[in-house]
């Protein structure tokens, strides 16, 4: 990963859906807040750079694989971390998993001194690697991410039982062996079990804590 000193210092997390990477994101987000406040440190989520889809019909919609690289905008994800590296805000857009595309608000992100990037295929691009200073590849069992996904998109995310367990078959496993697993090569640090690891926690903690200081 490069060592150039920047002005926003970007920590990627990556790994299989599912994995935990929004629950460790946001731990360590909520953790270091309390202490450095909120203009310090941010999270991006690589989900809210899946493609624009508001000119298919939900029909199509649904037969877009969204676990290939192809599904997701990288060139805007990329453009956006250099502008706030650059010291710019950007426009940072919403997604619906309901809707399956872009909403129409977005949410205005502001520079900081640490930007903790995550998402599943974040890893797999040079762009990407790049410009992470560091990363992190969450090594959850896929059978433990397969029940929490299940649960999570049941609760969460507007699913069925039975359309989470066909996508994982179709496309969610078959990519995470294709795009993700091979990916993992290229993390700094691999977490194992999830995003209540407390000592990768306190470990990211640290690590950010001495880019904030610096
Ligand atoms: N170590 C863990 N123990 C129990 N539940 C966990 C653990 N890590 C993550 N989870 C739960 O699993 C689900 C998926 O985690 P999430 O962080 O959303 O994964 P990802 O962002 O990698 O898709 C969430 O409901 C989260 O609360
Ligand atoms: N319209 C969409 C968009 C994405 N997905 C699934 O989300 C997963 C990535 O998000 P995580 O928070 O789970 O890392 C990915 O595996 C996609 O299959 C979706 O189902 N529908």
């Amino acid at each position: 990963m490069s060592e150039h000193s920047h002005q926003c210092v970007i920590i990627g997390i990556a790994g299989a859906s599912a994995s935990g990477k929004s629950l460790i994101a946001s731990t360590v987000y909520k953790e270091l807040k309390e202490k450095v406040g909120d203009h310090q440190i941010g999270v991006i989520t690589e989900d809210c750079y899946y493609n624009d889809q508001s000119h298919l019909t939900m029909e199509e919609r649904v037969k877009t694989n969204y676990d290939h690289p192809n599904a997701l905008d990288h060139d805007l994800l990329c453009d956006h971390l250099e502008q706030l590296i650059a010291g710019n805000a950007v426009e940072v857009p919403r997604y619906s998993y309901s809707e399956h595309t872009r909403m129409a608000e977005t949410t205005t992100l502001t520079p900081k001194k640490v930007i903790i990037l995550e998402g599943i295929l974040l890893l797999t691009d040079p762009r990407l690697r790049e410009i992470m200073h560091a990363s992190v590849f969450m090594d959850t069992p896929l059978d433990i991410c397969l029940l929490r996904r299940l649960q999570r998109d049941v609760a969460e995310r507007d699913r069925t039982m039975e359309s989470v367990l066909a996508q994982y078959q179709k496309t969610v496993r078959p990519m995470f062996m294709q795009f993700i697993e091979p990916s993992k090569q290229y993390a700094d640090i691999i977490v194992p079990r999830g995003g209540k690891n407390r000592i990768a926690i306190d470990v990211l903690k640290a690590h950010i804590a001495k880019l904030l200081r610096a």
